[in-house]
């Protein structure tokens, strides 16, 4: 932790001292501007306002801010919010400096957006004869406990005199029997992870770092979530997905220290000295087959996932925080072939979203799960829990259709820039 968040819940709870900090006019206080009203909208609109609990079992904080700066990237252990805007770039410049120019710019406009600033000079107010540097969307918005988060991929270090600088932990995934990946919602040089509770405010972040980026990065895909499925914050309600089931109980929590330290953050010692602090991100679109599950009778259901369906207890057990055990599940049920004890101990940080992006053209929902998943080594986590998966008798009703892997480096010192410690 650095000194100045090593006080700070997830969630800055302060307005006044952080007010103080404030550089520019809020979203609020661009709107409200004129006389006295200036400052005391700068305060309220940079989204400062005090939030009572740090953790995302309360209804959402629309208007809480989480910090940017620190030694980790928010948007990895911080607690999960409700909406999420996942996108993927292709870096489309052969120009070293102009890609270091635009990640210096993508992280001054991630800092005002994340404290519910709008980007640049705003969307308002300006020159009237040149498109204003915010596209003004989120105006009259909260901070809505936005995080940004970036990684890089692996095809990004082939270039830039990037060569050697690839993490040996940044492995290509494998093919999985079952796969059916669709290269147009695959791979991507970098990647932004846009999480708020207010799906206005992820999107508006999204577009605003593709806009600063035109002429160097292209977007190559992106994926809308709308329903967390995991939580960093074991106290708070467990989430469900789109097939009824609580999802996320046995997550790495966004707390605890050690096994963060142990699972999800990378250190120089696991080879390569720019990502310590940092981690890396498997994203892999997971389409269901809605239907099918819908006509499949409730103990079958339950007996594939290894967990009842209404409280969340593991077979045999009445609680959904009971001890698992194991041997009471099918032997091809999903908990048990996932779990750490079928994995030799491997735990991957969980924090995907349900998505349901229309219907197919087959009168079938699009839908699923986007999952998201943070480690500490890729090969370790990831690729060993999904090849046991092989077996899963999920499978009859899930496809993976969309994958990439990330490098996601530590988070950002006032002063710095995203990827600093890669490019400097
Ligand atoms: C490779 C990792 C995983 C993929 C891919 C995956 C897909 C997937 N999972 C569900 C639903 C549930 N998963 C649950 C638990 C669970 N899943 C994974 C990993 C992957 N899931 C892990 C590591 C765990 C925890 C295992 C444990 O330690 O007990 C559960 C149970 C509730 C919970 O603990 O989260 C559900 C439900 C779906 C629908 C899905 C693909 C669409
Ligand atoms: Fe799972």
């Amino acid at each position: 932790m650095t000194e100045e968040n090593a006080e700070k819940t997830p969630v800055e709870k302060t307005s006044t001292e952080a007010a103080g900090r404030a550089t520019g006019l809020s979203r609020r206080g661009v709107l409200g501007a004129g006389g006295a009203g200036v400052l005391a909208g700068a305060a309220l609109g940079a989204g400062l306002v005090s939030v009572a609990r740090a953790d995302d079992s309360a209804a959402p904080t629309y208007g809480g801010r989480i910090p940017f700066h620190g030694d980790h990237q928010a948007g990895i252990a911080t607690p999960v919010q409700d909406r999420l805007h996942f996108a993927a770039f292709d870096v489309v410049t052969t120009d070293r400096a102009r890609l270091v120019a635009m990640l210096r710019e993508w992280t001054i406009a991630a800092e005002a957006m994340t404290a519910g600033r709008p980007a640049g000079r705003g969307a308002v107010g300006g020159n009237v004869l040149a498109p204003p540097d915010d596209t003004g969307e989120a105006l009259g918005l909260d901070a809505s406990r936005l995080t940004l988060t970036i990684g890089f991929g692996p095809s990004l270090f082939g270039r830039f005199g990037l060569e050697g600088r690839r993490p040996a932990a940044l492995v290509d995934l494998p093919h999985f029997p079952g796969d059916r990946l669709d290269p147009a919602r695959s791979g991507g040089d970098l990647c932004v992870q846009a999480c708020a509770d207010d799906p206005q405010v992820a999107v508006h972040a999204v577009r605003n770092l593709a806009r600063i980026g035109f002429g160097v990065v292209s977007v190559r895909w992106s994926q809308l979530g709308f329903g967390k499925t995991s939580s960093t914050t074991p106290d708070a309600q467990t989430p469900r997905n789109m097939m009824g089931f609580k999802d996320g109980t046995e997550n790495v929590p966004g707390t605890d220290a050690a096994q963060l330290d142990e699972h999800v953050w990378a250190t120089a010692e696991d080879g390569a000295d720019w990502m310590a602090g940092g981690s890396y991100l498997v994203a892999r679109r997971i389409r269901m087959h809605i239907e099918t599950w819908d006509r499949t009778g409730l103990r079958e259901q339950e007996d594939i996932i290894g967990r009842d369906k209404g409280e969340g207890a593991p077979r045999g057990r009445q609680k959904e925080r009971d001890k698992v055990i194991l041997e009471a599940m099918k032997p091809d049920a999903h908990v048990r072939l996932a779990h750490p004890d079928t994995n030799g101990g491997a735990k991957i940080l969980r924090r995907g979203y349900s998505f349901t992006d229309g219907t197919d053209g087959l009168g079938r929902l699009d839908a699923g799960l986007f999952f998201l998943a943070y480690q500490r080594n890729v090969t370790k986590g990831f690729v060993q829990i999904q090849k046991s998966l092989g077996a899963d008798a999920l499978n009859e009703y899930i496809q993976h259709v969309g994958s990439g892997v990330f490098a996601v480096p530590p988070g950002v010192a006032k002063g710095g820039f995203w990827g600093d410690t890669l490019f400097t």
